[in-house]
């Protein structure tokens, strides 16, 4: 239990954009710790600070990271009709056989393939130079349904539960997202309830110095709910708007893994049976087709609100994106298209397919 509480101080309200703010608030030390410390930037990417805006434009960053999958699927289709006349079964074909090794899975595959079909049986296609557009009216039809931003809200204190398996890149996305909602004037807090791996404490540390966000945090090893319960109640007094809550990494098949996750979710319940309100898995997206089965098992195990979708920028795999849309009904919230602190994009379905699918290679 946190001192302030106990002594029934009044806590300091919201916190401001003052770094000072950032300082250790009124807690018992040995409990917990929200603490910045003064070198924890060590080992982080470099890159601008969050007030600083990216110097590429935003659609040019997307567009750059998703360079090696519209690669592949751009010049794939150009090669595919190349000198053809028509579309005759055998480019079907072969146009399956590519949205295949472009990750985009069994379901979307067959879903984009049954729009061309029925456009070319139609009459309506049959220039073989008009599939692009074709295949990317149908890419957008299966990403649309999973576009919907989620936002902190002022005068609420809401739980943002990061969930995923070791090294998908949980965070550096809540180090991202603080420094996002940072600036846009939310009280932010994160909570560093990955305590089996001791530098993710130290990193995550780094992440709230570079955003000026506190950090709660207990020593290794300590009870992950607990840190996170403390964290809840922390966030709640101060009035923060948004406390972004990391998690170990595990694999979706580790059982008793699993079950510690869902006691996170039953003690924060103790303090507001809404919380977490959002608890959003982090998707490697080199991880490929195994991406859906750790997306369905977590979601069977926690109920997912949401996904991210993480190095987009080192794969030619970002078909996945079209496999997890498709396969689960969880909204896409973000994707990651490199280390820096403005490399993680809101998922705007049109920008996605702009940037992964080209009409023209270039
Ligand atoms: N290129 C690239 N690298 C990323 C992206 N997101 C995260 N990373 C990198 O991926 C590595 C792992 O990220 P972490 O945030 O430590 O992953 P984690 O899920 O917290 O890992 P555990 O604590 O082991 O579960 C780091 O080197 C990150 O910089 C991204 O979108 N693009």
């Amino acid at each position: 239990m946190l001192n302030w509480f106990k002594g029934n101080k009044t806590p300091p309200l919201r916190e401001t954009t003052d770094p000072a703010e950032t300082a250790p608030v009124a807690f018992s030390a040995a409990e917990v710790a929200v603490v910045p410390p003064a070198s924890a930037t060590a080992g982080l990417p470099a890159e601008s600070s969050p007030a600083e805006p990216g110097k590429k434009g935003l659609f040019a960053r997307l567009k750059e990271g998703l360079s090696h999958s519209r690669e592949q699927l751009t010049s794939g289709v150009e090669r595919l009709v190349f000198g053809k006349k028509e579309i005759d079964a055998e480019l079907l074909e072969d146009l399956e056989a590519l949205l295949l090794q472009a990750d985009l899975g069994m379901a979307a595959t067959q879903e984009m393939m049954a729009a061309v079909t029925e456009k070319v049986r139609r009459k309506e296609l049959s220039d073989p130079q008009a599939l692009t557009a074709a295949l990317r009216a149908a890419l957008l039809d299966i990403l649309r349904p999973r576009a919907a931003q989620w936002s902190p809200r002022k005068g609420e204190t809401q739980v943002v539960m990061m969930v995923g398996i070791n090294g998908a890149g949980k965070t550096t996305t809540i180090g991202k997202l603080a420094a996002r909602w940072k600036g846009e004037g939310f009280g932010v807090l994160l909570a560093a309830g990955d305590t089996f791996r001791a530098a993710a404490v130290e990193q995550l540390q780094g992440w709230g110095e570079r955003a000026q966000v506190p950090v709660v945090a207990q020593g290794s090893g300590a009870d992950s709910a607990s840190v996170i319960y403390d964290a809840y109640a922390a966030a709640r007094a101060r009035g923060s708007e948004v406390l972004i809550a990391d998690t170990a990494g595990r694999l979706h098949t580790q059982g008793h893994l699993m079950e510690e996750l869902k006691k996170v979710k039953r003690v924060l319940a103790k303090l507001d049976p809404a919380a977490p309100q959002q608890i959003w898995l982090v998707l490697d997206a080199g991880t490929g087709q195994n991406a859906l089965n750790q997306a369905r098992q977590f979601h069977e195990a926690v109920g997912l609100t949401g996904i991210c979708i993480t190095k987009l920028d080192g794969t030619a795999k970002g078909g996945v994106v079209a496999a997890v849309a498709k396969a689960l009904p969880i909204p896409i919230r973000y994707v990651g298209v490199g280390e820096g602190v403005e490399d993680l994009r809101p998922f705007d379905p049109q920008a996605f397919v702009d940037a992964l699918f080209a009409e023209k290679t270039g």
